[in-house]
């Protein structure tokens, strides 16, 4: 069994600590916070981020120097905002190259870099081809009591996407192989703006039919924009698309969804985000994608509404009406755009 460190012990940080250490692994948990490693080490709870009782063998370190050292991989779990930031302290210590496996879902609303671009442009010895991305859907909360759960592992160089299915595999967590870092990084990232649209949908009282629709024509607005930038269109069928797509819009888990139910009710955005206490990753991500769909000409209605509601103080309301009094369109038309194809009658 091998040295890991995880890097961010937040929720999901500390959800994936469980799966390596039942999987036999040394694992080294890092913290910005001295407070938190002090109460993981002596009391192996993470009170705030994760309800759950910690395997002794998980340790927590708040220097990240120790953290690595001679470690086999290293995973990084910290919000998109920070990912540039700690990838430079990495930079400063890394003094060999280590698989680096990354499971943040987010892109950067400047750029609309995806997390494993940013990654290797903050490591000198690294490209892009040696980051891994662990996406799909699981929500921390069930990781961290062993419920059944399936991810996607990707890397452009295979060897080092399996070695993290290896890492991570067990017979609660069951991991795949898929070549789309792309598409997988993208499906969970963009599912998060329509999770917020889900959590809205809900506060205001909608019932199953708005949130189907929400997911249906969310995944279309995701397979448009993840296409355009090279994704493969089969990724959004599987788990890091629809499957991600429908835990994210329909679990009270979701910090997504939680914030968005807030805002349905009528909160403020700053007020939800100061009640979280945990990322809303959604938020900076309907800001990228909005932004990018606006110079790119991608069509993405619902993105552009739950850009109007977080950013330009929009009635959920208003949203909503402007959706469904859009022109009359053939659907097929928009699924066939979808895959590249042209549907005739
Ligand atoms: N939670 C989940 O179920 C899942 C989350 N993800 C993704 O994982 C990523 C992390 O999410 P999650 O764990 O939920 O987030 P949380 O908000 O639970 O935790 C984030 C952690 O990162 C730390 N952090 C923030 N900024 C920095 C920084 N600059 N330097 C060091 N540490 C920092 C936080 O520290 P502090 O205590 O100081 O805030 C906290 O420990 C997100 O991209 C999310 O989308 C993916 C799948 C599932
Ligand atoms: O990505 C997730 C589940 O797969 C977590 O989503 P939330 O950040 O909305 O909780």
């Amino acid at each position: 069994m091998s040295k890991v460190a995880v890097i961010g012990a937040g929720s999901w940080g500390t959800a994936l600590s469980i799966v390596l250490s039942d999987n036999g692994h040394d694992v080294r948990l890092w913290t910005h916070r001295k407070e938190q490693a002090d109460m993981i080490n002596n009391q192996h709870v993470n009170e705030n981020y994760l309800k759950v009782n910690l395997p002794e063998n998980i340790k927590a370190y708040d220097d990240l120097h120790s953290a690595i050292d001679d470690v086999k991989a290293i995973i990084l779990v910290v919000p998109t905002k920070a990912i540039r930031e700690v990838s430079q302290q990495l930079n400063r210590l890394l003094k060999k190259k280590i698989t680096i496996i990354h499971a943040t879902k987010g892109i950067e609303p400047e750029s609309l870099k995806r997390v494993s671009q940013m990654i290797s442009e903050e490591l000198d010895s690294y490209s892009y081809e040696d980051i891994v991305v662990l996406s799909g859907p699981s929500h921390a909360e069930e990781v961290g009591k062993r419920l059944p759960t399936t991810v996607t592992v990707s890397s452009l160089d295979s060897s080092n996407a399996k070695l993290a299915q290896d890492l991570f595999i067990n017979e609660s967590f069951r991991v795949y192989t898929s070549p789309d870092v792309v598409g997988i990084e993208l499906g969970g990232a963009l599912k998060n703006i329509i999770a917020l649209g889900a959590g809205i949908s809900d506060g205001l009282g909608y019932g199953d039919n708005a949130k189907a629709a929400l997911i249906t024509r969310g995944l279309a607005e995701i397979t448009r924009l993840g296409t355009s930038l090279g994704a493969n269109p089969l990724t959004f069928l599987g788990l890091p698309g629809v499957g991600d797509l429908i835990v994210t819009c329909t679990s009270v888990h979701s910090r997504n969804w939680r914030a968005g139910n807030l805002l349905g009710k009528g909160h403020k955005l700053d007020e939800v985000l100061d009640q979280m206490g945990m990322v809303v990753e959604g938020v900076r991500t309907a800001k990228a994608a909005y932004q990018f769909a606006e110079d790119q000409e991608i069509e993405m209605p619902i993105t552009a509404g739950i850009y109007q509601i977080l950013f330009e103080n929009k009635y959920p309301r208003e949203v909503v009406e402007q959706l469904m009094s859009r022109n009359k369109r053939e659907e097929m038309d928009d699924l066939a755009e979808l895959i590249g194809g042209n549907y005739s009658k």
